[in-house]
C-alpha cells in the first residue's frame, strides 16, 4: 500500500554552511524515534568520511520520518539533505524540485549570509514553502529578533512565525515538525496520469548497481514496471522500490507525492542523469518534468600517479570514482614531464579537492595533481572556435585572434568595515564592478564580475582572511568574455615543457613567468654546464635566467707543473661542456616536477 498522499510532507533544510542544519536535521530524526537515541551518531547524515571531517555535506540524503502530530495523526514527513556549498548548487535545485517546502536555517548570532539567500532564493523559484528557522538561541550573542527582521527585509520573506531553537539543547524541535505538518503543502498529483518520477540523486552500490532516487510527482511504482528515462530514452525493468527509513527499505509500490528509491540494473550513473524523468514504457507520460540540465565541469586538472607504474591503479580508482560521482569527467593524457595520466573535470575547486582526497583515502593512490585550469574559448584567424581543456590545446600564437575566459558573477556578503578591502581584492583579480549597497546598517553587499580562472586561485582564502571569516558569497556562471590572454611556455635548455605551460593574462604573463622560473631554478640541480631557464610567449623570450654550471675542479690533482699543463686541462674541461650542452639533457629529477606542478607546493607568489 502506497502513503496518502495528504499525509505525506517532503522537505528540504537549507541553510548556510555551518548554521546548523545538519545539528538539527539529528534532532528531528531523534523527536520523530526514526533513529534511537542510543544509536544517534552526530550528523548522521553527513556519511562520508570527508563530510564529516570537515564538516560539510556533499551528497544529499533522503530519510523519512513517521511523525505522531498533535492532531492525533501520523504523517510521512520525507526529508532531503542538500548540500552546503556553491559547487554542488545543481543538486541543491534538484533536491529542491522534490520537496513542497523548506526550512530555512539561519545562525541567530549570524544573521542572513550568502548562501542563505541563494538558497532562499532557489526554495522561492521552485514556489516551496519557505519555513525560517533562527537557530544557536542558546548562545548569548543570538540576536533573533534582529535575524528575524532581516530575514524579511533582505530576503523578503514572512518570519512572524520563525521557530527560535537550539539544536544543540533540542529546543524548539517539536514546533518545527508541527509547522511541517501544518504549512508545507501535502503533494499534489494523479494516481491515474502516466508514471513521472523526478531523479534527484543516483548512487552506486557494490549489490544493487546504480540506486535511483525519486520523487513520484504522478502515477506509481512497482516492481516489475517496464521504464524508460526520458533524457537518454533507455529503458529497464524495475527490480526494487523502497523507502529511507532510514537505510534503503523495500516497499511494494511508490504512490503520488512519495519519495523512495529504485533499482534496475543500471550499470552507470551516465544512464541514471540527476534530474532526468523516469516514465513507464507501456503508457509514457508525454513530457518530462522541467529543469533537467546536464552539469558541465568548469574547472580542470591534470592527476597522474607518483609512481609511473600505478598508472592502472589510477584509472580504476577513477572509474570507481566515477560510479560514484557522475559530475566528475576524465580523460587520459600524456605529458612529457610526467607520463600517462588523466585531465579530469569538476565543478569547481572544492569538488577537485574531495576527488583528490578521495583518491588518495579511498583507493590507495598517490598523486600529483597540477595547477587547476578553466576551459578557455580560442577564436583562430580562420573562424574555427577551439575549446581549451589545457594549455596544451591552444592553436600556435600566430593562429589566435581572440581567446575567451568564463566569467562568474559573484556576490559577497561582508561587514561593511571590510568594503574597502573587499574591493581592492575584487579589482586585484581583474573584478569589473557592479554594485554596492548595504542589507543592513552593518553588512554590505558587492557585486563583481569576475574571470572564473582569477576566482579559483585562492580567492576565497584571501577573502576569508582579509575579513577575518565574515565574508561570505556566493555566484553564478554568466558565460565567455574576450580577454587578453596569452600561453606563456617554459623552457629548460631551449625545450618548452608541456606540463609547466601556463595561461593568464597579458599584465600577469612577466610576473608568472618569472615566479616561475626562480622556483625551477632552485629545484633544478646544477648540471655539468650552464642550464637556461626561459618563460617565452610565442617565440618572444619573457624572462630568462640561468642555473650554473658545476664548475668541478679538473686542477685539484695537478700539483705545482707546468702551467702549459694545466691550460690544456681547462681547455678540454672548456670543450667537454660544450658537447654536453649541445648533446646532452638537462636531467631533472622527478622530484623537481612533482613539486613544481603539484597545487600543495604551489607559491608562485601570486
Ligand atoms: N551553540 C550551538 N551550536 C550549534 C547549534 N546547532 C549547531 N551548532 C554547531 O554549529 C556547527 C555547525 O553545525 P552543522 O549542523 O554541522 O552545520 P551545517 O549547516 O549542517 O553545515 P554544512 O553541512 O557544512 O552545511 C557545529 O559545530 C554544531 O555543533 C545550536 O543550536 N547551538
Amino acid at each position: 500500500m502506497t502513503a496518502d498522499p495528504r499525509k505525506v510532507r517532503n522537505f528540504s533544510i537549507i541553510a548556510h554552511i555551518d548554521h546548523g542544519k545538519s545539528t538539527i536535521a539529528d534532532r528531528l530524526l531523534e523527536a520523530t524515534g526514526t533513529i534511537a537515541k542510543r544509536n544517534m551518531k552526530e550528523q548522521i547524515l553527513d556519511n562520508m568520511a570527508i563530510e564529516r571531517e570537515r564538516g560539510i555535506t556533499i551528497k544529499s540524503v533522503p530519510v523519512r520520518m513517521d511523525y505522531h502530530a498533535a492532531d492525533g495523526q501520523t504523517y510521512v514527513l520525507n526529508l532531503i539533505d542538500t548540500p552546503g556549498h556553491v559547487d554542488f548548487g545543481y543538486e541543491v535545485s534538484r533536491s529542491l524540485a522534490a520537496c513542497e517546502g523548506a526550512l530555512l536555517v539561519v545562525d541567530s548570532t549570524q544573521g542572513v549570509q550568502a548562501q542563505t539567500l541563494a538558497n532562499a532564493y532557489k526554495a522561492v523559484d521552485h514556489d516551496l514553502t519557505v519555513l525560517p528557522v533562527l537557530n544557536k538561541i542558546d548562545l548569548p550573542s543570538a540576536r533573533p529578533e534582529e535575524v528575524r527582521r532581516e530575514i524579511e527585509d533582505v530576503i523578503g520573506i514572512d518570519a512572524s512565525e520563525a521557530v527560535c531553537c537550539s539544536a544543540k539543547e533540542g529546543i524548539g524541535i517539536h514546533e518545527i515538525l508541527e509547522q511541517v505538518v501544518a504549512r508545507v503543502p501535502a503533494p499534489r498529483g494523479s494516481e491515474d496520469a502516466p508514471l513521472q518520477a523526478l531523479i534527484f540523486d543516483a548512487v552506486y552500490d557494490n549489490y544493487r548497481g546504480i540506486v535511483c532516487y525519486v520523487r513520484i510527482v504522478n502515477g506509481a511504482m512497482q516492481r516489475g514496471d517496464a521504464i524508460k528515462m526520458m533524457a537518454t530514452g533507455a529503458s529497464y525493468a524495475v527490480e526494487e522500490v523502497g523507502v529511507f527509513s532510514p537505510g534503503w527499505t523495500p516497499v511494494e509500490a511508490l504512490g503520488v507525492g512519495e519519495v523512495g528509491y529504485f533499482t534496475a540494473s543500471i550499470k552507470t550513473l551516465d544512464e541514471a542523469r540527476v534530474g532526468d524523468t523516469v516514465t513507464n514504457v507501456a503508457r509514457p507520460a508525454e513530457k518530462a518534468l522541467p529543469g533537467y540540465q546536464a552539469v558541465k565541469s568548469v574547472v580542470y586538472c591534470g592527476f597522474y600517479p607518483v609512481e609511473r607504474d600505478d598508472f592502472p591503479q589510477l584509472r580504476d580508482a577513477l572509474e570507481k570514482l566515477k560510479l560514484n560521482d557522475a559530475s566528475l569527467t576524465y580523460d587520459p593524457e600524456t605529458s612529457t614531464a610526467l607520463g600517462f595520466g588523466f585531465r579530469c573535470g569538476f565543478l569547481g575547486l572544492l569538488h577537485m579537492d574531495i576527488s583528490r582526497e578521495r583518491l588518495e583515502r579511498e583507493f590507495d593512490v598517490h598523486l600529483v595533481a597540477t595547477a587547476p585550469n578553466v576551459v578557455y574559448r580560442v577564436v583562430k584567424k580562420d573562424g574555427e572556435v577551439v575549446e581549451a581543456h589545457r594549455p596544451g590545446d591552444f592553436p600556435p600564437e600566430g593562429e589566435i585572434r581572440e581567446v575567451q575566459e568564463p566569467m562568474i558573477r559573484l556576490t559577497v556578503y561582508t561587514p561593511k568595515d571590510y568594503v574597502g578591502k573587499v574591493m581592492q581584492l575584487c579589482q586585484d583579480k581583474r573584478g569589473v564592478y557592479l554594485n554596492l549597497d548595504y542589507i543592513t546598517p552593518e553588512r554590505a553587499r558587492l557585486v563583481y564580475d569576475l574571470p572564473l580562472a582569477e576566482f579559483i586561485v585562492e580567492f576565497y582564502d584571501k577573502l576569508q582572511s582579509l575579513t577575518r571569516g565574515y565574508a561570505s558569497l556566493d555566484y553564478e556562471h554568466i558565460g565567455f568574455r574576450a580577454s587578453n590572454l596569452v600561453k606563456v611556455d617554459m623552457l629548460i635548455n631551449q625545450e618548452p615543457i608541456d606540463a609547466f605551460s601556463f595561461i593568464c593574462h597579458v599584465d600577469d604573463a612577466y610576473h608568472r613567468g618569472h615566479a616561475s622560473a626562480m622556483k625551477l631554478k632552485t629545484l633544478i640541480p646544477n648540471q655539468l654546464f650552464e642550464v637556461p631557464i626561459q618563460a617565452s610567449i610565442g617565440k618572444k623570450v619573457i624572462v630568462r635566467t640561468n642555473v650554473r654550471a658545476l664548475r668541478k675542479d679538473v686542477l685539484a690533482k695537478c700539483y705545482g707543473g707546468d702551467i702549459s699543463r694545466k691550460n690544456k686541462l681547462l681547455e678540454k674541461q672548456k670543450k667537454g661542456k660544450e658537447r654536453l650542452k649541445q648533446i646532452g639533457k638537462v636531467s631533472i629529477p622527478p622530484e623537481a616536477f612533482l613539486s613544481f606542478l603539484d597545487v600543495n607546493d604551489e607559491e608562485d607568489g601570486r
